[in-house]
């Protein structure tokens, strides 16, 4: 995109004279000669560089520069002072201009100077893209679901975000705790630093401490160099503990310190290392209850369950499942470039009725399978795993069924799942095409 500059100057000929200049450079320039004028300019177009006259018709430019400033924190602003009046330079450096021009004096630095100011402008720039995409990517937006269930976490959630404070996931695996962790840092005000996650389930208690909180060299056989941990290359950002319920009993104390005082000790050091970093802790299990059975320590529970966001599994919200099919429908047709338009209502009731024990990983999973394999564009019941097809009747709460009543609902389901073709659900069941059609009239079933 060509960059842009704004001059603001009430002397005609050279707000002419510096445009001119400007766009002979190949940068789009726009004019104004009061304060008000420009202002509007900003608030419009994206300006890379600000030229200003200091001595305006309606305000004195040095003030003006932090209102310049307010309005567009990207642009780079220089000022124009008439000469003998270089102290207004200083000071509107002060004020957070980049550098000041001396009018008439100065006309071969403007070209070098405001070509690194259309250089710093567009870096500022591209970071405020960044972080735009960081928030779309992983901000709460990205939460699909509208059922009372995950519309309460969600803005529990929002509302922890911007304060800093220690949070507590707590759902069951793959409930979305790690997304959840990611918006939240997003929506924080450290979300230009680093967000880093570590599952202390996955390593060793002396690996994870290690990882955690970095080691001294000669620490232990094999620790030859100092070794920055999680926390310290976190500094400034957020550091995501999942599966916290299942850390070594001794790690929970340095944890609990951390989160006290900020500080730790690394392995094999004797000072202790001090870094700013926010917890957000996550676990399926039910930690009150681990710390009744001894397994969690008491205090560091008190502290980290202060705010808890409860994430409900997605049985809870079956109306969010259709939702979340779509989306990953969607997802999936460009992962894989493929096509795929809706789900046949076979398809849609199958999952409506299945128990999601893995949750929404589970059934990410599970649409991505029928994407890939689906020749046409609707998700048919066939391309479910058979065995999660038929799982609806292992489902919770089903009542002990008598073997005729199994057979029947088998039958019914193959025949569900073949879309009605009976030769086809004759050699699945393992039976000759006369005796299927002698159990449809036996059991009442649709031929
Ligand atoms: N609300 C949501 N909308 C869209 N996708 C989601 C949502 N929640 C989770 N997912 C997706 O589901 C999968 C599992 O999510 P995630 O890893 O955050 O779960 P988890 O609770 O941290 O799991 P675990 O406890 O096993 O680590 C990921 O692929 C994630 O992108």
């Amino acid at each position: 995109m060509t960059p842009s500059i704004l001059i603001i100057d009430d002397e005609k000929d050279l707000l002419n004279m510096l445009a001119r200049i400007l766009e002979l450079e190949g940068y789009r320039v726009y004019k104004a000669e009061t304060a008000k004028a420009g202002k509007d300019v900003l608030k419009q177009q994206a300006i890379n560089v600000l030229l200003a006259d200091v001595k305006l018709p309606d305000g004195h430019g040095i003030s003006l520069i932090e209102e310049y400033k307010g309005i567009s924190p990207e642009t780079e602003v220089i000022c124009l002072t008439a000469y003998g009046n270089i102290p207004d330079g200083v000071q509107a450096i002060k004020n957070g201009a980049l550098d000041y021009l001396v009018k008439g004096d100065d006309n071969v630095k403007i070209v070098p100077l405001v070509s690194k100011a259309v250089e710093k402008s567009q870096l500022r720039f591209k970071i405020k893209r960044l972080h735009a995409r960081i928030q779309e990517d992983f901000g709460f937006d990205k939460i699909i679901g509208t059922s009372k269930a995950i519309k309460e976490a969600i803005q529990l959630a929002q509302k922890v975000a911007p304060l800093d404070t220690t949070v507590l996931l707590n759902g069951e695996t793959g409930t979305g705790k790690e997304v959840f962790a990611k918006a939240i840092h997003a929506h924080s005000e450290r979300k230009t630093e680093q967000f880093l996650a570590i599952n202390c389930s996955a390593l060793g208690r002396d690996i994870l401490e290690s990882e955690l909180f970095g080691h001294k060299a000669g620490a232990f056989t094999g620790a030859q160099r100092d070794k920055k941990g999680l926390l310290e290359e976190a500094h400034l950002g957020t550091l995501f503990l999942d599966e916290i319920g299942e850390m070594d009993i001794d790690l929970q104390a340095k944890i609990l310190r951390f989160l006290e005082e900020g500080t730790f000790i690394k392995l094999g050091d004797t000072k202790e290392s001090k870094v700013d970093v926010r917890i957000i802790a996550a676990t399926h299990r039910d930690l009150k209850a681990e710390v009744d059975r001894g397994n969690f320590r008491e205090d560091l529970y008190y502290r980290l369950s202060a705010f808890t966001v409860v994430l409900p599994s997605l049985n809870e919200r079956v109306e969010d499942i259709p939702l979340l099919a779509e989306y990953f429908i969607r997802s999936f047709n460009v992962k894989n470039r493929k096509q795929v338009d809706r789900m046949s209502p076979e398809f849609r009731n199958a999952l409506l009725q299945h128990h999601w024990k893995g949750n929404i990983r589970e059934l990410r999973n599970i649409v991505e399978r029928a994407v890939i394999l689906a020749e046409t564009d609707i998700l048919e019941a066939e391309l479910l795993p058979m065995d999660f097809y038929f799982s609806k009747y292992r489902a919770k709460n089903t009542p002990v069924l008598s073997l005729k009543e199994m057979e029947q609902n088998h039958i019914q389901n193959v025949l569900e799942y073949v879309n009605g073709n009976k030769t086809r659900a004759a050699k699945l069941l393992g039976i000759g095409l006369t005796t299927l059609y002698r159990k449809m009239e036996e059991y009442g079933l649709d031929s």
